[in-house]
């Protein structure tokens, strides 16, 4: 079986030492201009991330949403709302009073996931950028948090959606390598439990419980470890899924040892009479419930660039702790109780200070905040989604949990901006996004030519490799044979260009492509008619007498000057020129119908031609083979 090796005629290079092979160049070619454009994606990349940064300190770095939930009250006769909202406003009327509370974008009941996750998703470029991330949602149980952070199965939620975007975002960026890790955890009373390590339930036995205590290392550089916490690398988006499933399913087992409770969301209303547990056990488990904060964190790390960076992303599901004080709750209840409004107003202190940049920011104060200390603080984006209840019943949960939302941003709601100001700061965000837009347009156009570029780039080194081999194994592989496809006649129809790529491509196969006997008489036929292209060539060749013609479809060169001379009238070629490699000349033998002088200002058509460097077999042995076969 004959190996044959396609290498374009303008990879052919003849001078006194032979005839040569110039891959090289061209493959340095590539590779210089992959280089060049790979700086100018580093260029732009820096140029967006300086766009996203300002336009997120603009927006600002602490960001406070509000998520309405919508009703679930099957009460035809229900009173109307007693929350209203607008874009930025959630107006709250009760008993003849009305209160107001600013946030930065109101969530109503008709929004879907995606409208929040739209919002959600420039803090993560802001991840995949170096910056720390802190995803926070917050609010009275049963109002949607884990709804908006984890979702259902055909409504994803935030943490599946960030986890699809931050591959998506990988595979699509040639510039930078990334990859990541995957953390879960949960707070509870002061103490941390890690949901990825082997499973050990949290409440069967006092060593499973203080087996899952962590703790929380502040490292020198000031970021912040959990000492023995499973980060699980995750490859893939399969992967992570997976992995996140399994942190899922190891707090909810938790739940389900206690309890048999399956969510941790409606039961506990439904079920406070429906015998599930006893009235003595019900406010620990609305403790148990209430008051777990569950964490994840997906560890990015990002090479390519001068240097690698390292980031994380918290998405963090906080427990409420409103509901303890209906269920009337007492003892080790009232305890837990207390942990938690101490960690959750700790949050808000942390916030309240971050936000008004004091110097002093009280991280010490909680769990939580200790673990959250570098997401939150300097150079991080912090969003946080306060849930509420559109229902009469919650009116007082609900006006809390705004309070904590108007606390976490103070100076905005203290501070009225005036409404040129407003004006100015909207015109300057629609600037900047439209800055990012239009350099993430450019990146992507960047990223296909790279990618476009890296492919001929692998296919030139291919060639050249496999070239080199036909050429230079004589003895070892003795029946390689090298096809030559370069530009002759400009004058063919398009319809023979197509037949002769594919003769070409055919010669890949089993069938030497000069055997094919279809071709070649159809090429001869093409060549008698085009008369024009004769003068053209005895011309060429009449300049190098050397150089044999026999018919009109084929000649072979028997010296390397003439052979290069040849060339150099007839293909004159633009491409840069590849690597060298001397044979000798009557390695190679050139078949076809016509060559034209003019073909190197004129469009190209592609023409093969053969070289057996291996067997130098001539060109009339050729010939008797292929008519042999006719
Ligand atoms: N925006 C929404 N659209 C549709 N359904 C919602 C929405 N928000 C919440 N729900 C539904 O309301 C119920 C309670 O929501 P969820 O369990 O997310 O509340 P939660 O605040 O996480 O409660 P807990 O604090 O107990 O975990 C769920 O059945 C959920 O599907």
């Amino acid at each position: 079986m004959e190996n044959h090796v396609i290498v374009p005629l303008e990879s052919l290079e003849l001078n006194d030492g032979g005839i040569m092979l110039n891959y090289d160049k061209d493959i340095s070619a590539l590779q210089e201009e992959i280089s060049a454009l790979r700086s100018r994606q580093r260029h732009l990349d820096h140029r967006r991330q300086e766009a996203l940064d300002k336009l997120i300190d603009l927006k600002g770095s602490i960001r406070v949403f509000c998520r309405v939930r919508p009703s679930i009250s099957t009460n035809y006769f229900m009173t109307k709302s007693p929350v209203t909202v607008e874009q930025e406003k959630i107006v709250v009327r009760a008993l003849g009073i009305k209160k107001e509370f600013s946030v930065d974008r109101v969530f109503d009941q008709e929004s879907t996931q995606e409208d929040v996750f739209q919002e959600v998703k420039p803090i993560l470029r802001s991840a995949l950028d170096g910056h720390n991330v802190c995803i926070l949602a917050y609010g009275q149980t049963g109002t949607g948090k884990t709804y908006t952070m984890e979702g259902t199965n055909g409504k994803l939620g935030i943490v599946p959606r960030a986890i699809q975007e931050l591959f998506s975002h990988a595979s699509q960026d040639s510039s930078s390598t990334y990859s990541f890790s995957i953390s879960m955890l949960e707070v509870y009373m002061g103490s941390v439990k890690d949901l990825l390590a082997p499973r050990q339930p949290l409440f069967r036995s006092t060593e499973c419980n203080t087996a899952s205590i962590i703790s929380i290392l502040a490292t020198k550089s000031g970021s912040v470890e959990v000492e023995g916490l499973t980060d699980v690398a995750i490859q893939d988006l399969k992967k992570a899924n997976q992995w996140y499933c399994r942190g899922k399913r190891a707090r909810s087992t938790s739940w389900t040892n206690v309890n048999d409770v399956s969510s941790r969301s409606h039961w506990w209303v439904d079920d406070l009479f429906s015998h599930k547990f006893s009235f003595e056990q019900y406010p620990i488990l609305c403790a148990l419930a209430l008051f777990v904060c569950s964490l994840t964190r997906i560890t990015i790390k990002r090479s390519g660039g001068p240097t690698e960076e390292l980031s994380k992303l918290w998405l963090v599901d906080l427990g409420g702790s409103e509901r303890l004080l209906k269920t009337g709750a007492s003892g080790l209840t009232m305890d837990e109780g207390k942990a938690i409004n101490l960690s959750l107003s700790a949050l808000g202190d942390v916030i309240a200070a971050l936000r008004r940049k004091r110097s002093h920011v009280p991280y010490r104060n909680s769990k939580l905040t200790q673990i959250l200390s570098d997401s939150l603080g300097d150079g991080s984006k912090v969003l946080m989604v306060v849930h509420i209840s559109p229902s009469d019943d919650d009116i007082g949960e609900t006006v809390c949990s705004l309070s904590f939302a108007k606390r976490a941003r103070s100076i905005e709601s203290t501070k009225e901006l005036s409404e040129d100001i407003k004006k100015l700061k909207q015109k300057r965000i629609a600037e900047l996004d439209k800055e990012i837009c239009d350099a993430e347009q450019e990146l992507n156009d960047l990223n296909e030519q790279i990618r476009r570029a890296e492919i001929s780039l692998e296919e030139r080194k291919k060639l050249s490799s496999s070239a080199c081999q036909a050429l230079s194994d004589d003895k070892g592989s003795p029946r390689s044979t090298l096809v030559v496809v370069g530009h002759i006649d400009s004058t063919e129809s398009p319809q023979a260009t197509e037949k002769t790529k594919c003769r070409a491509s055919h010669s890949h196969g089993s069938i030497p492509h000069f055997m094919s006997p279809t071709v070649c008489s159809r090429q001869r036929h093409s060549a008698a008619s085009h008369s024009a292209t004769k003068p053209r060539l005895t011309k060429s060749v009449n300049r190098y007498p050397a150089a044999e013609l026999s018919g009109n479809q084929s000649f072979s060169y028997s010296s390397y000057k003439n052979a290069a001379k040849a060339k150099s009238v007839a293909f004159s070629s633009s491409v840069p020129k590849l690597k060298c490699l001397p044979v000798k000349s009557d390695q190679i033998t050139m078949s076809n119908n016509s060559i034209d002088s003019t073909a190197a200002s004129a469009p190209r058509r592609r023409e093969s031609f053969i070289s057996r460097p291996a067997q130098r077999a001539p060109l009339h042995q050729h010939r008797r083979r292929m008519s042999s076969l006719t």
